[in-house]
């Protein structure tokens, strides 16, 4: 499959600080930039550059940013799901996970994960794909929001359901380990029957027990 990555990028204004909105990006601009020391939820500041380079460069990877001036304060990652991962079993071409979003603390509340999203989706190319996203608790920063589980849940899907990604039933162990978390995905238009079976299959690997 040939991974059409189209640029689109947007401005806004979060506490009167002007944010440009912008993807997919190369891995070098991504390197030309600094990185917010608040873009810690999933690793070190330094080290998570370094990955979203790696992605922004792999073929099927795509990473938009929200940075103010040359500094990134917010980002969200799509590539393929991890090789771990049941959703890769299907080795589907056409599906990609929303692996990662965060925002910096001081921006945060202030619609720019919604735009992440909105200029994500801008890119016609997205309804070629099934995306999807795996939302665990324990990925979640309760404590610098200061949400339970719930009020965080609904966060996320505020987020996710801006661009039309809706929850959907699997019977994966990890998710279904704690009710908060979840599994959503938006089918693109374009996708073949054939992927949209091979997915639901995924979902699905213990009908026996039902
Ligand atoms: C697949 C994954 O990446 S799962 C992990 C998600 N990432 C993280 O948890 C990392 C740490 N957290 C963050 O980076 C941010 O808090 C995020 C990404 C969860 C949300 O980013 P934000 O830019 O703050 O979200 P945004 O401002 O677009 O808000 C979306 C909605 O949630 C609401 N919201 C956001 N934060 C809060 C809050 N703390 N309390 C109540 N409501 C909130 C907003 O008001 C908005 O509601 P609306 O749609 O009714 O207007």
């Amino acid at each position: 499959m040939e991974h059409i990555k189209r640029y689109h990028a947007a401005r806004m204004q979060v506490n009167g600080r002007d944010l440009l909105i912008e993807g997919p990006i190369s891995g070098a601009d991504l390197a030309a930039l600094s990185f917010d020391e608040g873009l810690k939820a999933f690793r070190i500041p330094d080290m998570q550059h370094k990955a979203l380079i790696e992605i922004a460069d792999l073929p099927e990877g795509r990473i938009i940013v929200a940075r103010e001036g040359d500094h990134v304060l917010g980002y969200v990652t799509f590539l393929y799901p991890d090789p771990l991962e049941r959703w890769s079993q299907a080795k589907l071409p056409d599906l990609l996970e929303l692996g990662a979003i965060e925002i910096s603390q001081s921006v945060r509340a202030g619609g720019v994960a919604k735009k992440l999203l909105e200029v994500s989706f801008l890119d016609d190319a997205m309804e070629d794909y099934i995306i999807i996203t795996t939302e665990y608790y324990w990925h979640w920063d309760l404590k610098g929001t200061g949400l339970d589980v719930w009020g965080y849940r609904k966060v996320m899907e505020k987020v996710m359901g801006s661009v039309g990604m809706i929850w959907v039933a699997t019977d994966d162990p990890e998710i279904c380990s704690h009710p908060a978390n979840c599994l959503m995905a938006k089918i693109g238009k374009r996708v073949p029957q054939e992927s949209v079976v091979a997915f639901d299959n995924m979902r699905f690997q213990n009908r026996f027990l039902y």
